[in-house]
C-alpha cells in the first residue's frame, strides 16, 4: 500500500481501487512513544472473548452495494480494542466536554466514557469540563467517577452543561497542557467537531501526547458519513406524541388542521422519519424540498383537497423548511447564534397565519388550525433503550481508540460497523435528505402530497446527485451513504456492532 495523503489527510491506497481514509496516530509525530499490552487481556470479563481484539488491518467499506467490477473504494479504520495501548493506566488523565445543542443520550455517552475508562482500563483521573468549550478556560472542572455518573443516563440534557461559541483554540490547549490532560473526549455536532479538529491540530503542532477524540452528536442527523446520530430514534419516537395530538385535535374539529413543527435546521430527517412512522401525516415540509403556497400544485390547493376529501389533515414542518418564503414574508434578515449558526424564523407560526388568512379571509371557509411546537421537548428527554446501547458502543469505541494511541478522529457507525473517521470527513459536508432518493419518494407516496417540484427542478436535483465521486468532496458517498442516499434508503439497525 502506498501513502497518497497530503499533510493533513492520511490516505492509503491498495490493490483494486482500495482506499483507506486513515486517522492520525500519536506515533505520527512522537515516533518513539512506548506501547504496553492492553490491560483488557487480563480483564476477567473480556479475556474470555474469542478474538476480542480488532485486527490491525481491519477496515470498513463506505460503499457496500457494488458490482462485479467495481473498485473496492473508500474504507475507514475499524473501531475497537487493540492488543497494544500507548498510555499506562496510571498516567491517563482524561476529560469530557459537551458542546452545541442538547440531544437525548448525552448523559449516557458521558457515563459510558467514564465507566469504559474505569472498568476496562482502570483509569481513575477523569474530569468533566463544564459549559462547553469555554469551560476549558472559564469554568471549574468536576471529577467524574463511575459512582457519580451511575444514574445520569436516566436524565435528559447533559450533567456537564453545554454552550455555543467561545471556542478559543489557544486557551483551550493551554488549559489541556496546564492541567496535564492527555485524553480529550469531545461530544457535539458539526460545529463541535470542527472545534475538535482545531484542538487536535494545535496539540499536534505542540507535539503533545494528547489524544483528541470526537463523539458525533446531533438530533438533526446532519453529520456526514455516519449511518445515524445517537438520540435520533428517541427524537423521532417523541415526535410521535406531538403528531398524535395534532391528529386527534384535527379529526375532532370541522376542517381541522394539525400543524407540528419539528427540529431540523438544514436537514429534514426527523420530520421525514416521524412522518413515515406516523401514517397520520398528510404533508411533510423539509428544508431540502422547496414548496410554494398559492396556485396550481401549491400547498393551499392540496390543503383544500384534503379537507374536502377527509375533513381534516396533519402537516409536519421541519424548522428549516421554507425559510426563504418566511424571510420574504416578514422582510427580516436572519441573525446568527454565538456559534455562527443561522437563526431561523418560525415557519410554524408563519404557516399557521398564512393558512388561516387564506382559508378564512380569502376562501371564506371554516377551518380549525392547531399549531403544536414540541421542538425542545423532543431533544430534552433521556434516550430510549436502543439509543442507550448505541451511546454505550460509541463511548467504548472512543475509549479504545484513544487508549490505542489514535487521535484526531470521530467515532461513527458506517454500514452498521463502528469506525474511526478523520475529523475532516465529518466536517466538510452536511448530511441532507436527498429528494431524488427512494426514501423521499416513499414519503411522497405515503402522504400523497405534491412534490412541489417542476420537471426542471427534478432534472437539476438528479444532476447534482449524480456528480462523479471525488475523494474529499462533499458528495462522493452520495451513492451509498445511509443517512443520505442508500439504495434501500433505510437507516440500518444496530444488530452488528464492533
Ligand atoms: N469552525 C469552527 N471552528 C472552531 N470551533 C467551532 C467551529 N464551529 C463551531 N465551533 C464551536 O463548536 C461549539 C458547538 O458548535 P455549534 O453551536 O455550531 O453546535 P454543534 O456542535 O454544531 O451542535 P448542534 O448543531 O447539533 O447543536 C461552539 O462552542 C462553537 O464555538
Ligand atoms: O435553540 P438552540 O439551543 O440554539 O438549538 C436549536 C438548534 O439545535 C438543533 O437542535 C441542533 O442543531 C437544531 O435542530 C436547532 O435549530
Ligand atoms: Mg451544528
Amino acid at each position: 500500500m502506498g501513502d497518497m495523503g497530503g499533510s493533513n489527510r492520511k490516505i492509503v491506497e491498495g490493490p483494486a481501487g482500495y482506499i483507506l481514509e486513515d486517522v492520525p496516530h500519536l506515533t505520527d509525530y512522537i515516533p518513539d512513544l512506548p506501547s504496553f499490552p492492553n490491560p483488557l487481556q487480563v480483564n476477567p470479563a473480556y479475556s474470555v472473548v474469542k478474538q476480542y481484539f480488532v485486527n490491525q488491518d481491519d477496515t470498513v467499506p463506505q460503499k457496500i452495494v457494488v458490482q462485479k467490477n467495481s473498485p473496492r473504494g473508500i474504507h475507514f479504520r475499524r473501531a475497537g480494542p487493540r492488543q497494544k495501548v500507548y498510555f499506562e493506566t496510571d498516567d491517563v488523565h482524561a476529560c469530557i466536554v459537551t458542546c452545541g445543542g442538547l440531544c437525548p443520550g448525552l448523559n449516557t455517552v458521558i457515563r459510558e466514557i467514564v465507566c469504559g475508562l474505569s472498568y476496562m482500563y482502570g483509569v481513575n483521573k477523569i474530569l468533566g469540563i463544564e459549559g462547553g468549550y469555554k469551560g476549558f478556560y472559564a469554568r471549574n472542572t468536576i471529577p467524574l467517577t463511575p459512582k457519580s455518573v451511575n444514574d445520569i443516563h436516566k436524565r435528559g440534557g447533559t450533567i456537564l452543561g453545554t454552550s455555543r461559541g467561545g471556542h478559543d483554540t489557544t486557551k483551550i490547549v493551554d488549559s489541556i497542557e496546564d492541567r496535564g490532560i492527555n485524553q480529550v473526549y469531545i461530544i457535539g455536532g458539526d460545529g463541535t467537531q470542527k472545534g475538535a479538529s482545531a484542538i487536535f491540530e494545535e496539540v499536534r503542532r505542540r507535539r503533545l501526547q494528547v489524544a483528541v477524540v470526537g463523539i458525533p452528536k446531533t438530533i438533526d442527523n446532519d453529520i456526514a458519513v455516519i449511518d445515524k446520530s445517537f438520540g435520533f430514534d428517541t427524537a423521532v419516537e417523541e415526535a410521535q406524541r406531538a403528531i398524535n395530538a395534532a391528529h386527534v385535535e384535527a379529526e375532532s374539529a370541522e376542517n381541522g388542521i394539525g400543524l407540528v413543527k419539528l427540529m431540523g435546521r438544514y436537514s429534514g430527517f426527523i420530520a421525514m422519519y416521524a412522518t413515515l412512522a406516523s401514517r397520520d401525516v398528510d404533508c411533510c415540509l423539509i428544508p431540502e424540498s422547496p414548496f410554494y403556497l398559492e396556485g396550481h400544485g401549491g400547498l393551499f390547493e392540496y390543503i383544500e383537497k384534503r379537507l374536502r376529501e377527509n375533513g381534516h389533515m396533519v402537516i409536519v414542518a421541519a424548522e428549516g423548511a421554507g425559510q426563504e418564503l418566511v424571510a420574504e414574508g416578514i422582510k427580516q434578515a436572519g441573525s446568527e447564534d454565538a456559534s455562527g449558526n443561522k437563526q431561523l424564523n418560525d415557519v410554524g407560526l408563519w404557516l399557521s397565519q398564512k393558512i388561516k388568512d387564506h382559508f378564512t379571509k380569502k376562501e371564506k371557509m371554516v377551518i380549525n388550525l392547531k399549531y403544536i411546537d414540541p421542538t425542545y421537548m423532543i431533544r430534552a428527554i433521556p434516550s430510549i433503550a436502543s439509543d442507550n446501547v448505541y451511546c454505550t458502543l460509541l463511548a467504548q469505541c472512543a475509549v479504545h481508540g484513544a487508549m490505542a494511541g489514535y487521535t484526531g478522529f470521530t467515532v461513527g457507525l458506517v454500514n452498521g460497523r463502528h469506525t474511526f473517521i478523520p475529523f475532516c470527513r465529518v466536517t466538510e459536508a452536511r448530511n441532507k435528505v436527498v429528494i431524488t432518493d427512494r426514501m423521499w419518494a416513499r414519503l411522497l407516496s405515503s402522504t400523497n402530497q405534491p412534490s412541489f417540484l417542476s420537471r426542471h427542478h427534478i432534472e437539476e436535483a438528479k444532476k447534482a446527485d449524480n456528480e462523479p465521486p471525488v475523494i474529499g468532496a462533499d458528495n462522493y458517498e452520495d451513492f451509498d451513504s445511509p443517512g443520505r442516499s442508500r439504495d434501500d434508503g433505510f437507516l440500518p439497525q444496530f444488530g452488528v456492532l464492533l
